[in-house]
């Protein structure tokens, strides 16, 4: 990571009273096994949120980010954070996540680079992990956030949601916890990682691991500039290209070069920017434990097959899909809502975006909670 955007989180745990969005974390201090067979001697997690808790704790709505998001959903771009809050539009004052009736908590990942224990965070002698940092599950991302929900005083979310890599670990807390989840919105998400899915992420974690500058996964003290960036940003333009589709690639750039004197194609330089982007926001150790986290999700596993996981699920469950997302298409997603009780058929997002629509149908995400809060 060449730098953090976003500044350290303040300590302690949220207070009636914070203001919103202001960055938090929980930490746990106890060793914490893993699913994958190590162990943290302790981890914490930065989070944010919105709205008030009731004393009851019974309005509290989990908000879980994608692959290379953050605790930051809501709130004006300012200091620390470049941009808007990823899901703003749904989070807010007489927003579809309304803030004056519900508590909006949004974690940063274990295992990712905004605040929360992951790869580039000091191990107990205050090193960086780097190399090694363990393999993490979603199972072991989701018991983490269950922590996050004891510190806050949450029993049961009124509801879980989340896209993608979100949707994997919304998913997971509807059937692991099924007693603390009253209802659950997965979106583009699937029950288990497929082969094409795991396929698309192998080139991936290749471009970045045959960088020279990844150095094993110690690259922490290298040089400014010096980091495994220009792996990391293969890494996302494959990726990039996953989370579109053909035809919007081809009605937008077409076989047009980006300007004149520049020979890349304009596609070729839409890639570049947003490589370039993740680079200056990403660390490249945290993008592998990630995306091998999505590798192994499953809900299936040592549960005697995805059926009778999602058996489990006691919310009341919202499934979608995107009608064009050539990642997790939206037959995943269907299978998904076929295999919950009572989840009906699964919700279609319709759009040109493909995967990415689940952050920017904005309009047809707000449809899906408001029908589910009913
Ligand atoms: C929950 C989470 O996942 S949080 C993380 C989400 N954020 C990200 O993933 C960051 C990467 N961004 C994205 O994936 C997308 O921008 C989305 C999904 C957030 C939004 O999608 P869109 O609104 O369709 O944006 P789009 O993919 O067209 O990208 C726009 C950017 O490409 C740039 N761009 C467009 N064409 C070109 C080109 N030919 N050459 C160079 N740059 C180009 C635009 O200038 C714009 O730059 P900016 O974002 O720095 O302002
Ligand atoms: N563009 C999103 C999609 C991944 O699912 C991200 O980078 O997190």
């Amino acid at each position: 990571m060449t730098s953090s955007p976003v500044p350290p989180p303040a300590t302690g745990a949220w207070r009636a009273g914070d203001p919103p969005g202001r960055r938090r974390w929980v930490s746990h201090d106890r060793q914490t096994k893993l699913e994958a067979g190590g162990a943290l001697p302790g981890f914490r997690l930065a989070y944010e949120t919105w709205g008030t808790l009731a004393s009851d704790g019974s309005n509290a709505v989990l908000v879980e980010h994608a692959l290379t998001g953050d605790s930051h959903a809501a709130g004006e771009a300012g200091p620390g954070h470049p941009t808007a809050g990823w899901w703003d539009a749904l989070i807010g004052p007489g927003r579809p996540l309304d803030t004056d009736e519900l508590f909006v908590v949004v974690p940063n990942v274990l295992g990712g680079c905004q605040g929360s224990t992951g790869p580039s965070s000091p191990d107990p002698d205050g090193r960086p992990w780097g190399s090694r940092f363990p393999r993490l599950t979603v199972r072991d991302q989701v018991l983490a956030e269950q922590v996050l929900a004891d510190e806050l005083g949450i029993e049961r979310w009124a509801m879980v949601l989340g896209g993608s890599m979100g949707g994997m670990r919304a998913l997971e807390w509807g059937v692991t916890l099924p007693g603390r989840v009253e209802s659950l919105l997965v979106v583009a998400a699937p029950a288990a990682a497929t082969a094409e899915q795991i396929a698309w992420a192998s080139p991936q974690l290749h471009a970045i691991r045959a960088d020279r500058g990844w150095r094993g996964g110690d690259y922490y003290d290298a040089a400014p500039g010096e980091g495994p960036h220009l792996g990391l940003g293969v890494a996302r333009r494959i990726a990039h290209v996953t989370y579109r589709t053909e035809a919007e690639l081809n009605q937008r750039f077409g076989r047009r070069h980006q300007a004149p004197g520049d020979q890349r194609f304009a596609v070729e330089s839409y890639l570049d920017h947003h490589a370039e982007k993740l680079v200056r926001r990403f660390d490249a150790n945290s993008y592998l434990v990630l995306t091998e986290s999505m590798n192994t999700h499953d809900v299936g596993r040592d549960r005697g097959g995805v059926g009778a996981a999602l058996s489990r699920v006691t919310a009341r469950t919202l499934v979608a899909g995107v009608d064009s997302d050539r990642l997790y298409p939206l037959y995943q997603s269907q299978e998904l809502a076929a295999g919950i009780p009572g989840a009906g058929e699964a919700a279609v997002v319709s759009s040109p975006y493909g995967h990415d629509s689940f952050l920017i149908e904005i309009g047809q995400i707000a449809t899906l909670i408001k029908a589910l809060l009913g």
